[in-house]
């Protein structure tokens, strides 16, 4: 349940009052949302600063502490393979996708004042985002690991509203699953966006001309979390046309990453094929059990560690990005595209990634065999 800010505050007061210790070491946990836009989201840093110094505060975005999400930094600074081709150079364009295969379901009183973009998007999504495009921090430190950031979030434009896609789902034409609207606790005209696709850019030497897209929705056809890094062609005069390779971080439902990996065909064909490398942790790391994504996060409260806890100025940084949009969709009630529960998302989803990102899907089939 989100606290209003003002309640959020009287309540972080009483803590202050009640349980704050002078003698000892005192941590604050806040969990989202740290206001709805760049203006409520400082004022709420002003006030909780005038309670809590930045040292006693831990705010929360669960996404940091996912098993696959904590691994991109390992991939990128202990492989030399990775971070060589980790730039403009070899990249043609990323996509950082989260799908959920169920709506509000008797929370959209909640979500209808929030929508997708401030739900998943401005926070989680961005904070992948950060990792995935950072330059290696000095140290491992808390400090080393969220300037760098904030670097990234400081070189990204506002995100204009023409490029964005926004979608509301609709009950499917059987009737067996709601719309959006047809939960009670929703506006009858609600134009809350339940889906967002945006496209954005780091303006950095390292990614410069290279789009990111970031795409959520609820209601979606699957359940799934991943960064989709699509390489550039391969200029070969032996092998024309080639379909692109694709490294895939799969974040959930089940840990993986994966190069799709062009291989000639097995036998006496001399043909290509798409396969893939393939590092599934369920098979790789059968006996492991991942932790919850909440526990690690608890568990690096009780050390003290804020390496996975969001700053007050990357939080600032992240409004920087969304405000304007977000102002914007609300101020001229941006009217969101129809899309029918379970289904991929609203008409022109793809070809949105591919006209305004350059992803390509040429050539060679893709299919995927699970291993036994
Ligand atoms: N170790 C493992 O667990 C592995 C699992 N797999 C699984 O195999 C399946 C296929 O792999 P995947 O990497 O998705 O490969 P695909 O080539 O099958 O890509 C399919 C994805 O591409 C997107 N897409 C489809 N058409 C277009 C288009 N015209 N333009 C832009 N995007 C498009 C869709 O993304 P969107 O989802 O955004 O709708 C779709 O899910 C997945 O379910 C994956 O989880 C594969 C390899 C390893
Ligand atoms: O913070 C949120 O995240 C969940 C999705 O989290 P996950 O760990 O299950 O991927 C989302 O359902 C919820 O709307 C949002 O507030």
């Amino acid at each position: 349940m989100a606290l209003p800010p003002s309640v959020f505050v009287d309540v972080a007061a009483q803590i202050k009052r009640n349980v704050y210790d002078e003698t000892c070491t005192n941590r604050v946990v806040i969990e989202k949302p740290f206001g709805h836009d760049l203006e409520s989201s400082r004022k709420l840093s002003r006030d909780i600063g005038a309670l809590f110094d930045e040292a006693e505060v831990f705010r929360i975005d669960h996404y940091l502490g996912k098993e696959m999400v904590k691994n991109i930094l390992s991939l990128r600074f202990a492989n030399v393979f990775y971070e060589a081709v980790w730039n403009r150079h070899y990249i043609s364009n990323i996509q950082i996708t989260f799908k959920e295969p169920f709506g509000t379901e008797g929370r959209g009183g909640y979500f209808d004042e929030f929508g997708i973009i401030r739900d998943v998007m401005q926070n989680h999504l961005l904070q992948v985002l950060c990792i995935v495009a950072m330059n290696q921090p000095q140290s491992l430190s808390a400090e080393d690991v969220r300037d760098r950031k904030t670097e990234v979030l400081s070189r990204i434009l506002p995100i204009q509203l023409e490029d964005t896609m926004l979608g509301q789902y609709v009950g499917t034409r059987d009737g067996s699953k709601p719309g959006y609207k047809d939960d009670d606790t929703v506006p009858k005209d609600s134009t809350t966006p339940t889906f967002a696709q945006c496209v954005l850019h780091v303006d950095n030497d390292r990614w410069r001309g290279v789009p990111w897209v970031i795409k959520a929705g609820k209601a979606l056809n699957e359940a799934k979390m991943l960064i989709r890094i699509q390489f550039k062609d391969m200029p070969s005069a032996l092998f024309p046309n080639l379909a692109r390779n694709e490294l895939i971080i799969q974040v959930s439902p089940k840990e993986a990453v994966y190069i799709k990996t062009i291989v000639k065909e097995p036998g006496l064909s001399t043909n290509l094929a798409m396969s893939e490398l393939d590092l599934t942790y369920k098979t790789r790391y059968q006996d492991v059990k991942i932790p919850d994504a909440y526990a690690t996060l608890i568990l690096d409260v009780l050390n003290g560690d804020h390496s996975n806890f969001v700053r007050s100025d990357e939080l600032d940084e992240a409004w920087r990005i969304f405000t304007p949009l977000l102002h914007q969709i609300e101020k001229e009630h941006v009217k969101p595209m129809p899309y029918e529960y379970g289904s991929k998302g609203p008409d022109g989803v793809y070809q949105f990634v591919e006209n305004r990102a350059g992803y390509k899907r040429t050539g060679l089939e893709y299919h995927w065999v699970a291993p036994q």
